[in-house]
């Protein structure tokens, strides 16, 4: 027997690359609607009624729209929008953050897929503050770099039109979307400050964390606060700190749906940069979306195939 999927908003940068995942797969059905139902509210609805799980690829409101016209406790969904990472209610699906998390996906009717950059800087901090290299209430800042792809159909089409520039700094307003996500699941009362910048390539990411750990001690006890967080992942990578200088890139895991974090620094100043390297369209979404399916249908057998 094969699970239904039906995934909403099929056609955009998200959804293709799911659809992408899935499509080689024997155990997995994908339900599709014709061009014409495409946006149409009620096939739509009756589509993640009929599947086994959804999942929602779309803009936030569309998003919004459909799962306010779902049944209560109905329709199994997994939403790749910002609308719901941190509604009550909801699961955050970031299968690696604690322990319970795997359990409370496996019988979940509304998980959130977690943002991109959220995944590399809650991967890095999270660790820190439960060990209490840093305090819960520090301020911290983040910084990321991203493929224009991130930014959807949009964005890929100026970048692909030759309009855009080679990079540029956004998010200047201290107001980016994945700040309340962030936050909240790394466990931070104090707003972090984000700094974003996309760059002109397809995908891949690098999520930084500067910090001033403890002189003479404070790189070893965070490498060893993240290799005990993930010592059983199976797609979260704690890297070795490297031998002098090294060179980050941020499109070596891209096509995977592979995380690797490291402590790159000085342990004599204590002065440390955690980088987190991610696919954003891999661990950053898609991959995601695809291992919290196949944790919530029973299939942890095949997540090596997301
Ligand atoms: N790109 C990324 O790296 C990541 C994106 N996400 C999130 O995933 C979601 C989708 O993003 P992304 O794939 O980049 O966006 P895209 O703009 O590439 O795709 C969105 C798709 O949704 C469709 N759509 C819009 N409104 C409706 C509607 N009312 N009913 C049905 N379909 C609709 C669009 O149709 P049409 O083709 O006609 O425009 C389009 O195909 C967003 O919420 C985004 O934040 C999450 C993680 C990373
Ligand atoms: C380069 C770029 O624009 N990136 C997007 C984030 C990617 C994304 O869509 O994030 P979600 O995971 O929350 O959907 C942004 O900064 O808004």
């Amino acid at each position: 027997m094969a699970w239904k999927v039906f995934i909403d908003g099929e056609a955009g940068t998200t959804g293709l690359q799911i659809r992408e995942r899935l499509e080689g797969r024997r155990d997995v059905e994908i339900l599709s609607l014709p061009p014409a139902e495409r946006k149409d509210l009620g096939a739509r609805k009756a589509a993640v009624l009929e599947a086994d799980v959804a999942i929602l690829c779309l803009p936030d409101a569309a998003a919004e729209e459909l799962v306010g016209a779902l049944p209560e406790g109905q329709g199994r969904v997994i939403d790749a929008s910002t609308a719901f990472r941190v509604a009550p209610g909801w699961v955050y699906g970031f299968a690696e953050m604690a322990p319970e998390v795997r359990q409370a996906l496996s019988g979940a009717v509304r998980v959130s897929n977690p943002g991109c950059y959220p995944t590399g800087g809650i991967a890095l901090l999270k660790p820190m503050v439960d060990t209490g290299l840093i305090a819960s209430d520090a301020g911290v800042h983040v910084i990321g770099l991203s493929g224009y792809s991130g930014g959807g159909k949009a964005l890929i089409a100026e970048y692909e039109g030759g309009t855009a520039p080679a990079a540029f700094q956004y998010g200047t307003g201290q107001r980016h979307k994945h700040v309340p996500e962030l936050m909240t699941y790394s466990g931070l009362s104090t707003r972090p400050i984000f700094s974003p910048t996309v760059g002109n390539f397809e995908r891949g990411m690098i999520v930084q964390v500067p910090l001033h750990l403890a002189p003479g001690s404070g790189l070893a006890a965070a490498q060893a606060a993240l290799e005990a967080a993930y010592a059983d992942s199976r797609f979260v990578t704690v890297l070795p700190r490297p031998e002098g200088e090294i060179r980050v890139d941020p499109c070596r895991l891209n096509g995977t749906n592979a995380l690797e974090l490291q402590v790159l620094g000085d342990e004599s100043s204590g002065n440390a940069v955690l980088v987190a390297v991610l696919d954003n369209l891999g661990k950053g979404a898609s991959g995601a979306a695809v291992q919290n399916m196949n944790i919530m249908l029973g299939l942890d057998e095949a997540e090596g195939l997301v």
